[in-house]
């Protein structure tokens, strides 16, 4: 049975699969402190949050059964997502399911500081009939600049596009041709600062893009600009922006977001030219509805082993890639661990060539299940695809991948080897139609293994009556050979066996083996 703990008020019909699923047991503790936090969290597979619960090193280090932390919405700013990798606990998100509402949000918040809505709105109910201050400015022919364009800055300029106005748009991933497809000018942050009347960030809170709007580029702005933040306080200095409004630079901001939240002691919240909401980009049924269904089913297929897709400390990987790579997944990391097993010495380098159907695919993450598979044996459950190649990084074990046309007559083939301090070894696997995962070959001997239970790898002598003793030692012990296959370099020489057993033997067993004088090393493997 799983446990998912939620520490932030969630859709209730969003988390209904997490409610019914049968495997799982969900607990709710909405505005917990990080203190008592701290010392649940020890107990929980799960972690499902929104912005408010500050997911730290702490907690993550604390979290010792957990598996996975799910955020239902897009910002994990507030989680530690390089702790979260270390310790190789997934950080899932849900971008896609509030990009409507925070672009609605911040659309409204555009209009209503272009009309001093909230303002007029208060003046009146407080009883007063004013309409000389509230004078506003229209939207159609004026220039918006949009920082950012995501999911959310699209949105925006669609809207704006509607409204007459003219959008420049500035995205360290924007092409020429999505800004002609959207019809908005591709503009630097500089052109932004210098024509806009409008101006709306829609980034992430990162070191590059903090303080983005500070006092020098509040001085290159036009008189009377506009600004709205319903991204990420911080994105705009509110020192700075403060300043700008003071000295009539700046004639109006929307702000939903702050650089503390909640505020406090902000000298901008209160000022007459400032709307403020506290955070309420993605506070729609509709949003909370989606981000809460969106990461509870992601959370499902981390915690159950089936492949999930937005994992923010994993690249993530496209359905058609996934569908060709799945398969493969499993022959990846037993091959891995195949090989971690029979080998000695501490790991230099990890090699891994893909030949066949495999050439014309990215092929990381297949190399994840690789790395998972070698760390794995020595390194026990801290290993997951997430952590795999940052642990073999802090060990200083080089990790190359290649593509080769050399199939050796295989649909497919994966080919690792591994570099150790005191050898060199190598083993090769495939799939092959109706058969399933094979190991083809081990160093230079061609082989056909199906790579799973107990195997026992023996290294002889090719000598008469060897495969006999060996049979007979293990048949006297109990133990049922199930498949066997044998392979040498030369007659007479160099020779290995590959046993799959039914049960696991003993050590004093390998030992009995390994004293027969034509046998080299008998290795137990268990896949
Ligand atoms: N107020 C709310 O309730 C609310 C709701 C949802 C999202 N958000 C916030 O809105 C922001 C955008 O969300 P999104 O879903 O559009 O994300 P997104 O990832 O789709 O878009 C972010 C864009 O910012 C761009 N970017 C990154 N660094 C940049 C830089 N230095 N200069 C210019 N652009 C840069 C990226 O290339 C990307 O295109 C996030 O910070 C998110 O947390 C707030
Ligand atoms: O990044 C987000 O998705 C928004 O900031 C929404 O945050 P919330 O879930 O706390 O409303």
């Amino acid at each position: 049975m799983y446990k998912i703990l939620i520490t932030d008020p969630l859709s209730e019909h969003g988390i209904q699969q997490l409610l019914d699923a049968p495997d799982v047991e969900v607990v709710r503790q909405p505005n917990l402190s990080p203190t008592d936090l701290l010392s649940v969290i020890g107990d929980y597979d799960a972690l499902l949050v929104r912005s408010q619960t500050q997911v730290t090193a702490e907690v993550l280090a604390a979290g010792k059964k957990l598996k996975v932390v799910g955020r239902a919405g897009v910002g994990v700013d507030n989680i530690d997502i390089n702790a979260a990798t270390e310790a190789g606990v997934v950080v899932i998100n849900a971008p896609d399911g509030n990009t409507v509402s925070t672009a609605e949000h911040s659309f409204a918040m555009l209009m209503a500081v272009a009309r001093n809505i909230p303002q007029a709105h208060k003046k009146l109910t407080e009883g007063t009939w004013d309409r000389k201050s509230f004078q506003g400015v229209e939207l159609n022919n004026k220039v918006l600049g949009i920082i950012g364009l995501g999911r959310i800055g699209t949105e925006v300029a669609k809207r704006a596009k509607a409204f007459g106005m003219t959008v420049l748009a500035y995205d360290p991933f924007l092409t020429e041709e999505r800004a002609q497809k959207l019809g908005v000018t591709h503009a630097t942050v500089d052109d932004i600062c210098r024509q806009a009347d409008f101006i709306t960030v829609h980034t992430p809170l990162t070191k590059e893009t903090r303080h983005i709007i500070s006092s020098r580029e509040f001085a290159k702005m036009k008189d009377g600009v506009r600004i709205i933040n319903c991204a990420r306080g911080g994105i705009i200095d509110e020192k700075a922006l403060y300043e700008a409004i003071l000295t009539g630079k700046v004639a109006g901001a929307a702000l939903d977001v702050f650089e503390v939240e909640p505020p406090v002691d902000n000298p901008l919240i209160g000022l007459p030219q400032v709307v403020v909401t506290p955070h309420l980009g993605a506070s729609t049924v509709e949003a909370q509805e989606n981000v809460a269904v969106d990461v509870s089913g992601e959370i499902l297929k981390v915690l159950r082993g089936e492949p999930f897709k937005n994992a923010v400390n994993l690249p993530s990987i496209p359905a058609h890639v996934m569908e060709r790579l799945q398969p493969y997944f499993t022959l990846g990391e037993k091959l891995g661990h195949f090989l971690a097993q029979v080998t000695v010495g501490s790991i230099q380098e990890i090699a891994i060539t893909y030949s066949g159907e495999l050439t014309d695919v990215d092929t990381a993450p297949l190399t994840r299940t690789v790395l998972k598979g070698v760390l794995s044996f020595r390194l026990g459950e801290e290993v997951n695809y997430v952590n795999a190649p940052l642990l073999a990084k802090v060990r200083d074990i080089t990790v190359t991948e290649k593509k080769s046309a050399h199939n050796r007559g295989f649909t497919n083939l994966l080919t690792v080897t591994l570099k150790t301090t005191q050898q060199t070894r190598t083993v090769a696997g495939t799939r092959l139609n109706g058969y399933g995962a094979r190991i083809v070959k081990i160093d230079d001997f061609a082989i056909d293994v199906a790579p799973e239970g107990y195997l026992l790898y023996i290294h002889h002598n090719d000598r008469p009556g060897v495969i006999g003793r060996v049979g007979s030692i293990l048949g006297s012990n109990d133990v049922n050979i199930a498949t066997m296959q044998v392979g040498r370099r030369d007659m007479g020489g160099d020779a290995i066996m590959m046993l799959s057993v039914d049960k696991p033997v003993s050590a004093e067993l390998l030992d009995t083996m390994g004293e027969l004088p034509e046998v080299k090393s008998v290795t137990q493997i268990e896949l």
